[in-house]
């Protein structure tokens, strides 16, 4: 049994229909990335398994059971933890109240030294309120909030975007250590370079359909996939 199993997906915004049959799989401690060209239904699909867009059909098994059309809390609490594109932060509140404010509801937590192991940087930063934060350092904010809640699936939506390369660089290796303690990613991301390099299974994703799967191995020996639906 797969950590995620993900059949038949149809998903809709009023009654445009976006995302087709999607079927795809995440085993536990993959990087699983998805990739496609903008408004292929990259981040539709990772708000569908939250469950802040609500499938019309298609099962969602995390650990076998059907999570499909359950609320996004409950669906949280079961595991998967979305960072989404936007990047969420309370910027009244400073990086550590945020970070124990995302840990009350969890079912289950890390310990914030945790946390601040992973990244040092928040640690500096526990009584600097959000709004003050740089642009990487939310990011970091974001993804511990995400972490601290101990999911068994992160999705990660766009993490890189808008960072500065040495930043980038910092949460790719923080992504590779999560990795090696055992995390499972599933990863959307237009950096394509980085995306290859930390994922081991990438799906296709055009108009709303899976047209590919492979490992990232081998869509890399593959230019012409790229170049077909991504334009790269
Ligand atoms: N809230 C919304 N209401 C209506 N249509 C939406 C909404 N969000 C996205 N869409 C549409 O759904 C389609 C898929 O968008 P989605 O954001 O999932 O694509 P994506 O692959 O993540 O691309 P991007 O990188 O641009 O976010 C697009 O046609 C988009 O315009």
């Amino acid at each position: 049994m797969s950590l995620l199993e993900v059949t038949g997906l149809n998903s809709y915004y009023g009654d445009s229909h976006i995302l087709f049959d999607i079927d795809l799989r995440v085993e536990a401690n993959e990087v699983v990335a998805l990739i496609g060209r903008n408004g292929a239904g990259k981040s539709t699909t990772l708000k569908s398994l939250m469950g802040m867009v609500q499938p019309r059909s298609g099962e969602i098994r995390l650990e076998g059971e059907n999570v499909a059309g359950r609320k996004a809390h409950v669906i949280a609490r079961r595991g998967i933890q979305l960072v989404p594109e936007e990047r969420r932060v309370f910027g009244s509140l400073d990086v550590e109240e945020n970070i124990v404010l995302a840990r009350l509801t969890a079912s289950s937590a890390w310990p914030l030294e945790r946390i601040y192991e992973i990244f040092p940087r928040l640690a500096e930063r526990r009584s600097s309120r959000g709004t003050d934060l740089s642009g990487g350092e939310q990011q970091m904010l974001a993804i511990a909030r995400a972490l601290v809640r101990d999911p068994k699936i992160v999705l990660l939506d766009e993490p890189f975007e808008g960072l500065a390369p040495v930043i980038v660089q910092d949460l790719m290796r923080v992504c590779r250590r999560l990795v090696e303690e055992g995390q499972t990613i599933v990863l959307v991301e237009q950096n394509i370079a980085a995306t290859l390099s930390l994922a081991d299974r990438a799906y296709v994703i055009n108009n709303g359909h899976v047209v590919h799967e492979d490992t990232t191995s081998a869509i890399r020996a593959q230019p012409e996939i790229l170049r077909r639906y991504l334009g790269v």
